[in-house]
């Protein structure tokens, strides 16, 4: 399977916002990365719907949209009007998530549930068969920037081992410190998905292409 890149647009220009999606997404981007921060949860304030919604126009992808919420369900369904294709959870931030999952299905989005590196892994057993994407942190979520957490590497094994078990087509995507560096070993691990802010929007390899193909193809190497 393509291993899919999703840029995270947290690490991009803000002041110009619509053509950077427009660039990731020319850039053969499979999705774009969309951080939803309030403050609370993580000490780091984003952006909500209205902004999804205004950007919406700027690419047909995949908007990949990680609520870093609280998140009610009228938050979830204005996400899901402003135009979000995957809406992923987090068990930490939410006392509601099973309802959250069937929620975002029944809106007909694309449910996901986001681990912090802390979060035991028995947190997903409940989840499984109500999730469509696991999102393994491979850092603390609020920022990006930050460097990836070997012990991650493990954590993706057991949830790869657990999703074949159950017989689950569940796509499991890595967020947090992916690099030249750390892609491949996250891929081997069993990653369908990566997010790079930093490593697209601020890549050595002088376009965002080059970027985007470099990690895509480095767990081939
Ligand atoms: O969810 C988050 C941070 O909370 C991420 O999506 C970051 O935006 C990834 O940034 P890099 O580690 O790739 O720079
Ligand atoms: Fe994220």
């Amino acid at each position: 399977m393509k291993t899919l890149i999703s840029p995270s647009i947290l690490a991009s220009d803000f002041a110009k916002l619509g053509d950077e999606v427009r660039a990731i997404d020319e850039a053969g981007a499979d999705m774009v990365h969309l951080d939803i921060m309030d403050g609370h949860f993580v000490p780091n304030l984003t952006v909500g719907p209205d902004v999804v919604k205004a950007l919406r126009p700027y690419s047909a992808k995949t908007f990949d949209v990680h609520l870093m919420i609280m998140p009610n369900p009228g938050i979830v369904a204005s996400f899901a009007e402003a135009g979000a294709d995957i809406i992923s959870v987090h068990p930490e931030a939410d006392p509601n998530i099973h309802r959250s999952l069937q929620n975002i299905r029944s809106l007909g989005k694309k449910s996901g549930v986001a681990i912090n590196p802390g979060t035991p892994l028995e947190a997903l057993e409940p989840l499984y068969e109500l999730a469509d994407l696991i999102l393994v942190m491979s850092v603390n979520p609020g920022f990006g920037g930050q460097k990836f957490i070997p012990a991650s590497l493990g954590r993706i094994r057991s949830i790869r081992e657990r999703i074949d078990q159950l017989g689950l087509d569940t796509i499991i995507e890595v967020d947090g410190g992916i690099n030249d560096e750390t892609a491949p070993s996250v891929i081997e691990a069993g990653a369908h998905a990566l997010v790079a802010g930093t490593a697209v929007f601020r890549s050595p390899h002088g376009s965002y292409r080059k970027a985007i193909d470099n990690l895509r193809l480095s767990g081939s190497a």
